[in-house]
């Protein structure tokens, strides 16, 4: 069997692919492999913020393309990037054990942030939060690769630190440059993060049978979920939208958090139920929210995209 590749060319990217090809090796070692690089609308346009794409798939348009034209078979995603809706006739195929989902700072802690710090992200999520927790700094958005972001701390631009995730950190072998991980009840991740989706076309029987091999039961409800909510939300990655999922005696449970841009205002819902009823208990979480005023917030920080060229209030 051989398995065509799309990915990205960034270092996070190519880390995935090559973890997703030892995984798959692992129980399949006969699978041969060719690896097909391709540029995204994130790569392309390096000026934007995530937010003024909206909610389309920044990450992964282009890899759909190389899939349903059958340039590619398969497709290793950060699930946090990957939209709820995938293109007709593609599939999630697995989702392997997932790495740490949380949230870090890199460079000043929580503690000794001073007043006026500058801190950078390129998340409304993370930029409302870290509002949220500690009104007195300032946000500055940044995006790129996440070694040059962890350049910019102490640099010319003044950052006194960054917020990354870790599982990012971990898998470039970066993980030393985290100086606090951010409890997950206070500063909720991104739907999916630290999870890798691996989409492939829901047709190719032969392939989505080796896939089903790597694919991890517990990370799997976890994401379902997640996304269930997120899609019930109407909402996309970079949206104030955080999660926290953890297991009670067998049981899911969901944390979730919707942030106004300027942190001032949280609804927050915490649902539990059984594995297989994960995805509804995503949208039991989304109504939760929805009942409390948390889609209102969301619908103010739609208005804000608007194709402006500088964050809500940065
Ligand atoms: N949006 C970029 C992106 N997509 C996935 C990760 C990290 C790995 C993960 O969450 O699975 C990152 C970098 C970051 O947010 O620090």
């Amino acid at each position: 069997m051989h398995i065509k590749i799309g990915t990205r060319r960034s270092p996070l990217a190519m880390a995935q692919t090559n973890y997703i090809i030892g995984l798959i090796k692992a129980k399949h070692p006969e699978t041969e492999f060719s690896l097909h690089p391709i540029a995204t609308i994130a790569d392309k346009d390096r000026v934007s913020e995530f937010h003024q794409f909206g909610i389309i798939g920044v990450f992964s348009t282009e890899h759909e393309e190389q899939l349903v034209s059958r340039e590619v078979d398969i497709v290793v995603h950060s699930l946090k990037d990957l939209p709820t809706t995938l293109r007709e006739g593609l599939v999630l195929a697995a989702v392997p054990e997932r790495e740490d989902a949380r949230d870090v700072l890199c460079g000043a802690t929580l503690d000794n942030l001073k007043p006026g710090a500058k801190v950078g992200t390129g998340s409304l999520r993370r930029r409302a939060q870290i509002m949220s927790l500690c009104p007195d700094i300032e946000v500055v958005p940044i995006r790129g690769n996440v070694g040059p972001r962890l350049a910019k701390i102490d640099g010319e631009h003044g950052l006194s630190a960054v917020i990354l995730a870790q599982a990012g950190l971990q898998r470039l072998g970066l993980a030393g440059a985290t100086t606090e991980l951010l409890d997950p009840q206070l500063f909720p991740h991104a739907v999916g993060q630290g999870a890798l989706g691996i989409e492939a076309r829901g047709d190719d029987a032969d392939v989505l049978a080796i896939l089903k091999d790597i694919e991890d039961p517990k990370a799997r409800a976890e994401v379902d979920c997640e996304r269930a909510m997120l899609h019930a939300l109407g909402a996309g990655c970079s949206l104030p939208v955080g999660v926290c999922t953890s297991w009670k005696d067998g049981r899911l449970v969901l944390h979730a958090q919707i942030t106004s841009l300027d942190g001032r205002e949280r609804i927050v819902a915490t649902e539990e139920d059984t594995a297989e009823r994960a995805v509804e208990l995503g949208l039991a979480a989304a109504e939760t929210l929805r009942l409390r005023g948390g889609v209102a917030i969301l619908e103010s920080s739609y208005r804000s995209f608007g194709g402006h060229f500088k964050f809500l209030g940065a």
